[in-house]
């Protein structure tokens, strides 16, 4: 495996270490998500293969938690940063790695040296042991004792002059049984969330393996892959190589034969189990570790290339030139999220209310001018995908009750029978002699009344219009700021539609009403009686069969065709043409006719009509269809200027004196314009990430 020396690995690049710094400091104020994915190494492995051992090793303190089972069970996002003296300021010149010295005194405090939670920010800890119980303590607030795993990450940095500047993050040990109340999908769980953390592509992966197993099964090498199938960012631990057989080594494994990766691999000796309970320190572990690789025929000669030392700068080195390759990227994120996050802020408006009473002001007059702009067809924020305001107003008008007023039948439970009778009673006790114009009148008034339901329909889905372009208005993210003005915008909105649809549905069944009281037959459109009787007569002509002259053997003009009643039948009644009841006695027995009974109460002209008869109901019928034609057509000219009239151009007009008659009210206007939780926490949190943006943004402008 091509190793580079080294002694030429440059771990003295301040500028890239201050900007790791800068940036991670930058990131860790904001208490919300990062947005920037910040190049770090996740260590990964199966249990017991030493990972917290590698870790502390690193770090160069005993501060992680030990025991039998799954120890870590929440991602540990350990930040160490270098830091030279006590200076209570981040170092500007970087960390010299030939002169990292593992402090020998594991338990005492130093001041040089501590730790932060996240979790618990300004709080130094300086006590190692401390750290540990903290992290045991914040392990089981989010899991419980001994029970499940969660992904909630705990952060700690650790600020030391022995450490290089490196992120690291210790990941559960992966496990295949569940132990004790583990939940039994621990497997699946562990991998999950050991996969969310390397899969993100700036994730270096620090694959753990106990070198005394088969690396073929490993289990983070296998994971590993899953991700990074070429082994482009996975870098090879192998510990316990003081537990392997005699005669048996690592060096196959090295060269690369085994199973490459191009960041290569890194052999370590841990403390062992008997080393922690006797409670060494890891300076003697350092110690150690250095002896058994110098003096190890194996590895002797490679010595340098082995060891934690060299692992924490071959770590650094990948971690710095990692962040240089993303750097541009890291740079346009960080633009692109402050550009997102700036225009949220704005969107969210600006926390420093000024005078209460002209906002409410503003937010009335908008809202009544984006009210006019939409049913004015005039709103800049237009749809081409469907109609919007206005124009679906003048839908309802001009297709749903045009159709609906034109799909009423004049002629819908009027029988031709009732006609008859209705000629019958119309013409009283004496028979007429024309055709009744009061028939006509009487169904054609019954008729017209019906033409009410759609109008008043097309009142009512207009309304639903209005309140649907409430619902827009108010879908407007100000409202979302001041749920309190949304509310009772709403509310008086409601009111006030509710409120002009009395007089609207007054005028439009009056619309009805007057055309039902008053039936202008002299209307210049309507067909007049002679005309009527004319379109019958000739249609009556056209059905009947042509007569022919029997001299001349040519077809007679219909008015020289004999009547067809004309021979008077022995009664002395005239056939069909036997009067208004005449097919009414018709179906009665000579004998009933003699005897004269009275009327049954239920009195109806029945039978089958006679010729006049029908040609009389059919006249009947012309004109009411014409007429009906009439008042259709006027209705649908009309109502849609009652409904402006008194909705639509009403509430336009009105909005505004109405919204500021029923809600600026000054001892309701702080109460109004009470800011939504949401608002506040957002904003607060949107003012945090521009802040840390950037600040982060000018950092790494720095770097070209
Ligand atoms: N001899 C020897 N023992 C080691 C070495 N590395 C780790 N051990 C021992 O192996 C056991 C497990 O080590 P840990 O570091 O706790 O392993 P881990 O992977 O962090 O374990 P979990 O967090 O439980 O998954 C401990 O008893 C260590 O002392 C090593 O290089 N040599």
């Amino acid at each position: 495996m091509a190793q580079t020396n080294p002694n030429a690995i440059n771990v003295n690049d301040p500028g890239l270490i201050t900007l790791v710094n800068k940036l991670q400091d930058v990131f860790t104020t904001v208490g919300v998500q990062n947005p920037i994915d910040l190049p770090q190494i996740a260590v990964v492995g199966s249990q017991s293969s030493g990972k917290s051992s590698v870790l502390e090793n690193i770090v160069g303190r005993d501060f992680l938690p030990r025991g039998t089972g799954i120890v870590t069970r929440r991602p540990l996002i350990l930040q160490l940063i270098n830091r030279q003296g006590a200076a209570s300021t981040p170092t500007e010149n970087g960390v010299n790695g030939d002169t990292k010295k593992i402090d020998s005194s594991d338990a005492a405090s130093n001041s040089d040296e501590w730790g932060e939670f996240l979790h618990i920010p300004g709080q130094k800890f300086y006590d190692f042991n401390k750290i540990r119980e903290e992290i045991v303590k914040e392990t089981e607030s989010k899991t419980g004792k001994n029970a499940g795993i969660s992904p909630a990450p705990i952060n700690l940095r650790i600020y030391s002059p022995n450490v290089l500047t490196l992120t690291l993050v210790d990941l559960p040990g992966l496990t295949k049984v569940p132990v004790g109340d583990q939940p039994r999908d621990i497997e699946r769980q562990i991998r999950e969330m050991v996969l969310k953390q390397i899969s993100k592509p700036n994730a270096i992966i620090l694959a753990v393996t106990a070198a005394n197993t088969d690396l073929a099964n490993s289990d983070g090498l296998k994971l590993a892959r899953e991700v990074d199938p070429e082994g482009q960012r996975t870098i090879g631990v192998l510990t316990k190589v003081d537990l392997m057989d005699d005669g048996t080594d690592v060096v196959d494994i090295l060269a690369g034969r085994i199973i490459p990766l191009r960041l290569g691999y890194v052999p370590v000796v841990n403390r062992g189990q008997r080393d922690i309970e006797n409670k060494k320190a890891i300076s003697y572990a350092l110690e150690n570790e250095k002896n058994f690789f110098e003096n190890h025929k194996a590895y002797r000669n490679k010595a340098s290339y082995c060891g934690t030392p060299y692992l924490a700068r071959k770590l650094n080195l990948i971690l710095m030139m990692h962040i240089k390759q993303t750097l541009p990227d890291i740079k346009a994120r960080i633009q692109a999220s402050l550009q997102k996050y700036g225009a949220e802020l704005a969107s969210l408006g600006d926390s420093m209310l000024g005078n209460s009473g002209n906002i409410v002001l503003n937010i009335i007059t908008e809202f009544s001018n984006e009210y006019r702009t939409v049913l004015e067809g005039n709103s800049v924020e237009l749809s081409s995908v469907e109609l919007s305001g206005g124009a679906r107003i003048s839908f309802v008008y001009h297709e749903l009750y045009s159709n609906g007023v034109k799909a009423v039948d004049p002629f819908d439970q009027v029988k031709d029978i009732d006609i008859r009778t209705i000629l019958y009673n119309s013409s009283g006790s004496s028979p007429a002699l024309f055709v009744g114009t009061t028939a006509f009148e009487l169904i054609v008034k019954q008729q017209i009344k019906r033409l009410e339901e759609p109008s008043l329909k097309c009142v009512s889905l207009v309304y639903d219009e209005l309140v649907r372009i409430l619902g827009q208005l108010l879908n407007k993210p100000m409202f979302r700021r001041y749920p309190g003005i949304k509310e009772r915008l709403h509310a008086v909105v409601i009111a006030f539609f509710k409120k002009s649809m009395d007089p609207t549905n007054k005028l439009v069944r009056d619309l009805v009403a007057m055309e039902s009281c008053y039936v202008n037959t002299g209307h210049p459109d309507f067909l007049n009686g002679h005309r009527a009787m004319a379109i019958v007569n000739e249609r009556h002509n056209a059905a009947k069969p042509v007569q022919v002259d029997p001299k001349t053997g040519k077809p007679l003009p219909p008015s020289a065709a004999p009547p067809r009643s004309a021979s008077p039948s022995l009664d002395g009644t005239n056939g069909q043409d036997s009067g208004f009841f005449g097919s009414f006695f018709a179906s009665k027995s000579k004998k009933k006719m003699a005897a004269m009974e009275a009327p049954p109460p239920m009195l109806k002209a029945s039978g089958t009509l006679s010729e006049k008869e029908t040609q009389e109901v059919e006249v009947i019928k012309l004109l009411i269809n014409s007429y009906y034609n009439i008042v259709r057509r006027t209705m649908i000219d009309m109502v849609p200027k009652a409904i402006m009239l008194n909705l639509v151009t009403m509430t336009k007009e009105e909005m505004q004196r109405e919204l500021l008659e029923q809600m600026y009210r000054t001892k309701e206007l702080d109460e109004l314009l009470k800011e939504s939780d949401y608002t506040i926490r957002r904003r607060k949190e949107c003012q945090q990430m521009v802040e840390s943006l950037s600040r982060a943004s000018e950092i790494v402008s720095q770097v070209q």
